[in-house]
């Protein structure tokens, strides 16, 4: 039977990357997908910006929604401090299978929890299942149409917290525009948008990073 996408991502990482190097993972999947197929990946030039903003924040505390290949899951799990606690939601299992193994081939499965599930019923169980109070770091990832409902849950399940990150990819393309509205209109985010461009394409693209203030 024929392998899908994220198949093949993972054997591109089996092949030519070293196991327990998240770096050489990251640079597996972006070759792959520069020379190959290109995948939805963040990609490498958004993933510098992604790295610069979790280093910044140094979070405690991260929420990922959107796990795909576990692409972004490894760059920013090879930032955080050892105490840190890293969840990343997947509602596709397919997507999630490789995730785990990609996770796994960078050696740090043990610094992250990939949850299967769909993010709205997910974010109101975080705080009992996952002994979580806010989040210092959420990175939206998956479905442009749930960014504004699930970023309003998180409000609504207190998951924010005054100086919470939230940070949002594909701002252009496929774009996001009422969460972008959202964020930028309302008093309660500081929001900056970084331009960049769309994973292995020249399309303009973008990540708005948006800090709750109250
Ligand atoms: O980074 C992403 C890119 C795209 C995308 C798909 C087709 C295009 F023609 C352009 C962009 C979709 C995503 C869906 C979920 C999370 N990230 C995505
Ligand atoms: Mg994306």
């Amino acid at each position: 039977t024929q392998s899908t996408r994220p198949q093949r991502i993972l054997s591109a990482v089996q092949k030519n990357a070293t196991r327990g190097d998240p770096r050489s993972v990251i640079r597996a999947i972006d070759q792959f997908c520069s020379q190959k197929e290109w995948a939805m990946n963040v990609g490498n030039e958004k993933g510098c910006i992604l790295d610069s903003v979790v280093s910044e924040v140094n979070p405690a505390t991260v929420l990922e929604l959107g796990t795909y290949c576990g692409y972004s899951t490894v760059r920013i799990a090879s930032l955080l401090p050892p105490y840190a606690k890293f969840i990343t939601l997947e509602f596709n299992p397919d997507f999630a299978a490789v995730a785990r193994q990609v996770i796994a081939w960078a050696g740090l499965e043990d610094k992250v929890q990939l949850v299967e599930g769909a993010s709205s019923d997910w974010i109101p169980k975080i705080k009992e299942q996952f002994g979580i109070k806010t989040f210092d770091l959420v990175f939206l990832d998956h479905w442009k149409e749930h960014y504004l409902s699930d970023t309003k849950l998180m409000e609504e399940c207190g998951l924010l917290r005054k100086g919470s990150v939230l940070l949002a990819d594909n701002v252009i393309c496929p774009g996001a525009p009422d969460y972008v509205e959202y964020v930028r209109s309302s008093p309660r985010y500081k929001s900056h948008y970084f331009r960049s461009h769309l994973e292995y394409t020249k399309a303009e693209d973008g990540l708005e990073k948006s800090v709750f203030l109250e």
